[in-house]
């Protein structure tokens, strides 16, 4: 365990192997987690394009930095950086996703065109994170109910659902109406919700 003084705050580092996938994956560790209920928690699947390149295709970058600077200003959270690369796809079959959807196709069914499920990931390695650094509950930002179920599975126990959506720009709005139509994630683009302003924190809806 290292620190790491970021811009968001002050975190801790942990990193983990998994031997199933051969990957490095990290936590973010605010304040103290350990034997703790209800952290705030953040589990962000690595995004090479939105996270490093600013990409506007997705709202990953968004996501990351409004849950860093969420989790940073709270007495306590937790984020899970996780090498599931384009949802499990990698990056290279990211790259032939994209290059299909630049001609129609939408992410789930270049995802099937390519041969893989419309999210290929597995939060197993999520789950044995959370039992490592002691986590007894958490509230997951998340709008994907496939985290939280997955999770369950592995014996996690998610006490709360924390929205977090982002503004949709001109680039990325298709692709989150795909997860809302398509992936049955919690999305809501059309009103109902209130939608905060591009790169402003995160709006808490649901607390326990
Ligand atoms: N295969 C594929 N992966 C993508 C695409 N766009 C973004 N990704 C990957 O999708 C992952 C992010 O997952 P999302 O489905 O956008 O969101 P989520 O993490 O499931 O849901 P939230 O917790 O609500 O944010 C990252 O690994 C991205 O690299 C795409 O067009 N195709
Ligand atoms: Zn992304």
């Amino acid at each position: 365990m290292a620190d790491l003084p970021t811009r968001f705050g002050r975190f801790r580092l942990v990193a983990f192997w998994n031997n199933r996938d051969g990957k490095e994956h990290v936590a973010m560790v605010h304040g103290d987690v350990m034997g703790a209920d209800d952290v705030p928690t953040r589990l962000h699947s690595e995004c090479l394009t939105g996270d490093v390149m600013g990409s506007l295709r997705c709202d990953c970058r968004e996501q990351l930095e409004a849950a860093l600077r969420d989790l940073g200003s709270r007495e306590r959270g937790l984020l899970l950086y996780l090498r599931q690369e384009g949802r499990g796809i990698g990056l290279i079959n990211k790259v032939r996703a994209y290059a299909l959807q630049d001609g129609g196709l939408d992410t789930v069914d270049a995802n099937l065109a390519l041969g893989f499920r419309d999210d290929e990931r597995d939060y197993a390695i999520a789950a044995h994170m959370l039992v490592s650094l002691d986590v007894r509950s958490i509230r997951l930002m998340t709008n994907n109910p496939d985290k939280i179920e997955q999770l369950e599975q592995h014996g996690i126990r998610v006490s709360a659902r924390i929205p977090h959506i982002m503004r949709p720009n001109e680039h990325n709005r298709f692709y989150l109406e795909t997860k809302a139509a398509r992936s049955g994630h919690y999305i809501d683009l059309n009103g109902k919700q209130h939608l905060p302003e591009q790169g402003e924190p995160v709006i808490v809806l649901e607390e326990p």
